[in-house]
């Protein structure tokens, strides 16, 4: 039985984290949200699918460490925070789908992974992690001087941009290409005063609507174009990729695992 502890259990990604570990045999589910909320208490059971029973809204600052062996944090930076410090002082595993996190915050999360077991994701679907190598043979295999830019869609609720999964995209294809990122990253051109240079990948967002995630990786030259593109048209894709890392995650040892570590998909 894997017991797993959801943060944030009443946002979009919490909603269909609470359906998915419901229909999960295999899994028993506490369900958390911020200290103070005036959610605290209330029953999320008759809205979730599969549900059993009642699931009762608890305060994340009361969390039973010795019922749970992994909480999953789909949230935001300032609650990852303490969500991170909460598991390392209580030695919890944790799987963490949060973006829009700063360089600071990556740190501290690689510093937890030396006490915790983490599985950190900026996508959970399987579809995007196998994009994330095919974009790599893209890389190494097109023209050298081929154009990159990368295109990302979502819902108008999503505040981080580009998104976790674009920049991903492009640190596999910059990783790839021998390339620093940061050195080649290219977000913004409306003040530029020349035309597009060689060695530069281009981001491109759009907020609109319901979209759940979209992205496609552009690798285009002179007479030809590739793109590769990945679209999730549910969020259960996500969260049952996350609950699938949280079943591998339990008993590893401390470490910092990705969701490639998860689906065995090394080059
Ligand atoms: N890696 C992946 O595969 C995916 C990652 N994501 C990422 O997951 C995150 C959440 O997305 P989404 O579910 O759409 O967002 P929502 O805004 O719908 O939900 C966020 C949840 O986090 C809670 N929260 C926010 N701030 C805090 C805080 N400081 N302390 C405690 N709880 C907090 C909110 O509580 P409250 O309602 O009280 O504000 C809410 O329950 C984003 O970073 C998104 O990019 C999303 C989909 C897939
Ligand atoms: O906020 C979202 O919705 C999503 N966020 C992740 C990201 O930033 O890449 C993953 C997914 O695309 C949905």
């Amino acid at each position: 039985m894997n017991r797993i502890g959801v943060f944030g259990a009443n946002g979009r990604m919490g909603r269909a984290l609470l359906e998915v570990i419901s229909q999960d045999n295999n899994c028993q589910l506490s369900a958390f949200c911020r200290t103070g909320s005036d959610l605290i208490g209330f029953d999320l059971g008759p809205t979730t699918m599969g549900a059993k029973g009642p699931i009762l809204l608890k305060s994340e600052q009361n969390i039973n460490h010795n019922e749970i062996d992994v909480l999953i944090d789909f949230t935001l930076a300032s609650g990852l925070k303490n969500h991170l410090a909460d598991a390392v002082k209580n030695k919890t595993a944790m799987v963490i789908g949060t973006t829009g996190l700063t360089e600071n915050e990556m740190l501290a999360l690689e510093q937890a992974s030396k006490t915790i077991p983490i599985v950190f994701a900026r996508n959970f679907s399987v579809g995007i992690n196998v994009l994330l190598s095919l974009v790599k043979t893209a890389a190494t295999t097109l023209d050298e001087n081929i154009d990159i830019e990368i295109f990302e869609a979502h819902h108008r609720n999503k505040i981080d941009a580009p998104s976790g999964t674009a920049l991903a995209i492009g640190e596999a294809i910059a990783d790839a290409k021998g390339w620093q990122h940061d050195k080649v990253a290219k977000f913004d051109r409306s003040s530029d005063e020349v035309a597009k240079t060689q060695n530069e990948i281009g981001y491109s967002v759009l907020r609109a609507g319901d979209i759940v995630g979209e992205h496609t990786a552009y690798f285009a030259t002179m007479g030809e174009r590739l793109e590769l593109t990945h679209k999730a048209s549910s969020r259960i894709t996500f969260a049952q990729g996350a609950v699938r890392a949280a079943a591998w995650l339990k008993n590893k040892p401390p470490g910092l695992y990705t969701m490639q570590d998860v689906l065995s998909l090394h080059d």
